[in-house]
């Protein structure tokens, strides 16, 4: 069940608007023991929601890794998404209206204040485990930037320490699509549809891989010569987006990955990274086009105590959502201290967009 937290309070963005009061949409699972010492916080991605058991099915939930029998898991929803936290859809008290296009930015910096203060609110000190993939990774490492100490283990998923060039570049083609939508942030029946799932249509290219779409999406039929099994995929894929989000704060949540830079005040990634004290594991997926396998050596490269483990998958980045057995499997070994801090054990990796093999810990391509 969704609670929510209503904090009356100005909360300070990064950009100098101020958001008058705040509104925390969570899902709990599991109790907090007595010491306090048992809560792992889950960040969620981009369109997903505080229903951590919902999303990642096999990973969280009773006789999975994250078994709430053994931990208290939190999942907050971001802001700016339309699951209940406040939102362009929210009131402005300037206004009386919604904020609708005028929503300031919420950068992944501001997301991580966010989620500290209803840590603080819930009466969560410290945090065994913080974890999350793609944008939840990058909520997950400013958190870490921000208040190391408060951090004992950290998950970062398919994630970066900077959003790419690449990845932006994505979000401007979807954002080019929601604006292509004359109906978009309109109050028509169905504003904005023809343009999410366009965007949607796009972005999804980017969560699989050319192997995805092979293995299911090649089209059975020899004599077909339109109407593919792939482009009716892509429509379902944007529909059933549409059935469940809104345009108007997937284009700001777009805007907010854009942010993303660990290094933005703190001279450089690598100096951000290096603040991280967690123990750390992260997870990279060989077919993820959109954040690459060289991103998490970055990132293991510079956070003191990591390790990296790169995971076969044929799913693309989505694989984060999907392969659960996998994850689960490490994330066991690394919750029962099994983390081993050696650099021996780093294996070299291919590169998916580039082809090209590199050694670890090291950049040198071998
Ligand atoms: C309120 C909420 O629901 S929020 C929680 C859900 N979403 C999130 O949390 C966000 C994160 N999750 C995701 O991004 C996705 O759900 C993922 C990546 C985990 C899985 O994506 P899916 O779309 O389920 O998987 P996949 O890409 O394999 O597509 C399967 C769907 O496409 C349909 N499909 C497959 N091929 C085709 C085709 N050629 N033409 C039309 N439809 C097709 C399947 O029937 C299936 O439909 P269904 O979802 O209605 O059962
Ligand atoms: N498939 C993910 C986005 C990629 O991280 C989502 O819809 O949240």
């Amino acid at each position: 069940m969704t609670r929510y937290l209503y904090i009356d309070h100005p909360f300070p963005l990064e950009s100098g608007a101020v958001l008058p009061t705040l509104t925390a949409a969570y899902h709990t699972y599991g109790t907090l023991n007595e010491a306090k010492d048992n809560v792992i916080w889950v960040c969620h991605a981009l369109t997903a929601n505080s229903d951590a058991a919902d999303w990642w099915p096999g990973l969280v939930g009773p006789g999975f890794t994250l078994d709430p029998a053994k931990y208290f898991i939190v999942c907050v929803n971001m802001l700016g998404s339309c699951y209940g936290s406040t939102s362009c859809r929210s009131l402005d008290p300037a206004t009386g209206k919604a904020y609708g296009l005028d929503f300031p930015l919420v950068t992944t910096r501001d997301n991580a204040r966010f989620f500290a203060l209803v840590a603080d609110y819930l009466g969560i000190g410290r945090i065994r485990l913080l974890m999350g993939g793609s944008m939840g990774g990058q909520h997950a490492s400013e958190w870490a930037c921000l208040q190391p100490e408060r951090i004992e283990l950290l998950c970062l998923l398919a994630t970066n320490a900077r959003h790419s060039a690449w990845g932006i570049a994505f979000n401007e083609s979807q954002r080019m699509a929601l604006r292509a939508d004359t109906t978009f942030a309109t109050d028509s029946p169905e504003a904005g549809r023809a343009g999410l799932e366009a965007a949607r249509s796009l972005a999804i290219l980017s969560y699989r891989h050319y192997r995805t779409y092979q293995a299911t999406q090649t089209e059975p039929d020899p004599a077909k010569t339109e109407d593919f099994r792939a482009s009716s995929y892509q429509r379902y894929q944007g529909y059933k987006l549409w059935k469940r989000f809104d345009p108007l704060c997937y284009y700001h949540l777009s805007r907010g990955m854009d942010s993303h830079h660990l290094g933005r005040g703190r001279t450089g990634e690598a100096a951000a990274l290096g603040r991280i004290l967690a123990q750390t594991l992260i997870i990279s997926i060989d077919t993820d086009i959109l954040f690459p396998t060289e991103e998490q050596s970055f990132l293991s490269r510079h956070i003191p105590n990591s390790r990296l483990e790169v995971m076969q998958s044929d799913y693309g980045h989505d694989g984060f959502l999907v392969e659960t057995p996998t994850i689960g499997r490490l994330l066991a070994d690394f919750l029962q201290d099994q983390l081993t801090i050696d650099a021996a054990t780093k294996h070299a990796f291919t590169d998916s967009l580039s082809g090209r093999t590199f050694a670890i810990p090291g950049t040198e391509e071998v």
